[in-house]
């Protein structure tokens, strides 16, 4: 070692020291190291602010003592599982944790979510952080108050019965011809395949065709089919903050523009096919046809209320955002279940004969729907074990006193979690088993207890598409038991769960599908 010493390179051991060397370097190294030392105290003095307004945010909340400088609990958040958020809901009815200095605070109890839910006044939606440079910040979904409630009383007339019917013949259609591509692949490969992106590729043309019937060609929704995943995997709780190229984020507007030019087409197209004495065909022409027999008849202009192209297409792309995911997840898991307990699919089998008297080809209609109390119990169920959206994130508007001794302060995140709600044993017995017939007493306290069934949220922002969505999976999973059997393939992640947006199986659920006699 010493002889590595001696052979070093030669590096001047005596400085110089004339007064002229001095002046020139010594005195700017001491301002440098000035500049240095003041830096580190500012930086300092800044992280233990940061501390000090973490502590103080906190209070006696439940949580970590400290955060970590800057980035918070950004790792855990990066790839969330229901295991880690359980450990929060175990931790406390209400639990704190900050991420890149976003204050958080997460509600477990059935008292305080349903408050977060119902506090239009202290909190509203945010969707997830990046959800306003994905959906644009002028979307409806972001409004609030009585323009809000104005707006979505337009949007419900696009879920009346009447219009309901019309979509249920587009989904009837949709899903066969899924079903049977599946058969056929299997036909050429019998081996297991993961169900994960094929769902999905069901769920997005059942949507588009509903929202956009032929308005949007054929050969486009693979394209948005394939733009939307991008989309799909920049709705992480936490994000990467800044849309740089590359990010998911970037990757989801990217998508997102295209996504949209083609439903602003779709709007331009269903104007003038309406206008053309066309028929209604699909939610686009539900609506652009109740607004022209608004026209014709309203004598008030308070009333008369145009839509664009673009502000049709942000509505139709709200609705994508709002369904794909959690539909997905609750078709995926209604798969499993029904693969995973034979005797619920034997009683489903055996409704669906019944409802279709024999016939399989028979298109679902809503009479037949109304006539499916087993099936309804057997998707609620499925919802409750494994809810789709299992928290919604809201922001604070002002501070929410949310208990006697807790106040939100302004600017935070409040998360209201369903899931706790829905596993409370009081009301759901063995809350890990899937129990249909639960549903099916009106005395079970499962129907005794509706403000704990918050799997479509609560409130002024409650879920809007709970009609269409449990028709789409009651008319999804009964034309597939009459056509289809198939066999859960159980792996080790199979009850392991991964959160992509929604709630989903760990390794996507490989099915093997064969053809019903
Ligand atoms: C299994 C399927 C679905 C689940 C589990 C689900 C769940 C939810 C939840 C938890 C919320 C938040 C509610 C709140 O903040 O109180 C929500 C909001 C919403 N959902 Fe759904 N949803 C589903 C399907 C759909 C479908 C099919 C559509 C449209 C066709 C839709 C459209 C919306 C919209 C637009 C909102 C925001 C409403 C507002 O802010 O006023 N959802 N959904």
């Amino acid at each position: 070692m010493a002889s590595l010493w001696k052979n070093s390179p030669s590096v001047p051991l005596s400085t110089p020291t004339s007064s002229t060397f001095q002046s020139a370097f010594i005195q700017p190294a001491s301002s440098s190291s000035t500049i240095v030392v003041t830096s580190l105290a500012v930086i300092v003095s800044l992280l233990v602010l940061e501390q000090v307004v973490y502590r103080s945010k906190k209070a006696s909340l439940p949580g970590d003592k400290w955060t970590i400088p800057i980035i918070g609990k950004f790792a855990d958040s990066r790839s969330p599982t229901l295991q880690k958020y359980m450990k929060s809901w175990n931790s406390g009815a209400l639990s704190a944790v900050s991420v890149f200095n976003i204050f958080i605070v997460m509600a477990s109890s059935n008292e305080y979510t349903r408050k977060i839910f119902n506090s239009p006044t202290y909190a509203e939606p945010c969707l997830v952080a990046s959800a306003k440079q994905i959906l644009l910040p002028e979307n409806w979904v972001f409004l609030t108050g009585k323009i809000h409630v104005d707006y979505r009383r337009v949007l419900n007339t696009l879920f009346t019965r009447k219009a309901l019917a019309v979509y249920l013949q587009t989904m009837d259609t949709v899903s066969r011809k899924h079903y049977a591509q599946w058969l056929a692949d299997a036909k050429k490969n019998p081996s297991p395949k993961q169900i994960m992106m094929t769902s999905r590729e069901l769920n997005m043309e059942t949507s588009l065709r509903v929202f956009c019937g032929k308005h949007i060609p054929d050969h486009i929704i693979p394209v948005i089919t394939d733009h939307y995943w991008l989309i799909t995997k920049a709705l992480q709780l936490v994000n990467f903050p800044f849309a740089l190229p590359g990010t998911n984020v970037y990757n989801a507007i990217q998508a997102r523009k295209l996504v949209m030019k083609w439903l602003e087409h779709a709007a331009a197209e269903s104007k003038k096919h309406i206008a053309a004495g066309g028929d209604i065909e699909c939610m686009l022409d539900a609506w652009v046809s109740e607004l022209r027999s608004q026209e014709s008849t309203s004598t008030s202009t308070a009333t008369k209320r145009d839509f664009s192209d673009h502000e049709m297409a942000m509505v139709v792309l709200s609705f994508l955002f709002a369904s794909q995911d959690a539909m997905s997840s609750g078709i995926i898991y209604l798969f499993q279940h029904f693969a995973d307990y034979p005797d619920v699919l034997a009683k489903v089998r055996e409704e669906q004969e019944k409802v279709r008297g024999g016939d399989v080809s028979k298109a679902m209609t809503l009479e037949m729907l109304d006539d499916m109390p087993y099936m309804k119990a057997a998707i609620k169920e499925s919802l409750r074990i494994k809810p789709p959206v299992t928290m919604v994130p809201y922001k604070t508007t002002r501070a929410f006193p949310i208990s006697d001794s807790y106040v939100v302060p302004a600017n935070s995140i409040v998360i209201p979690s369903v899931y706790p709600s829905l596993h409370d044993p009081e009301v759901y017995p063995s809350p890990s088993s899937y129990t249909p017939s639960r549903w099916l007493d009106p005395q079970s306290t499962a129907n005794t207890t509706p403000k704990n069934y918050l799997v479509f949220g609560s409130g002024p922002h409650k879920c809007i598409g709970v009609e269409y969505a449990m028709m789409h999976m009651a008319c999804a999973m009964g034309i597939a038991s009459v056509m289809m059997e198939w066999e859960h393939v159980r792996t080790e992640d199979s009850d392991d769960t991964e959160i992509i947006a929604a709630l989903f199986p760990k390794d996507g659920c490989y099915l093997k599908v064969s053809p019903r006699q």
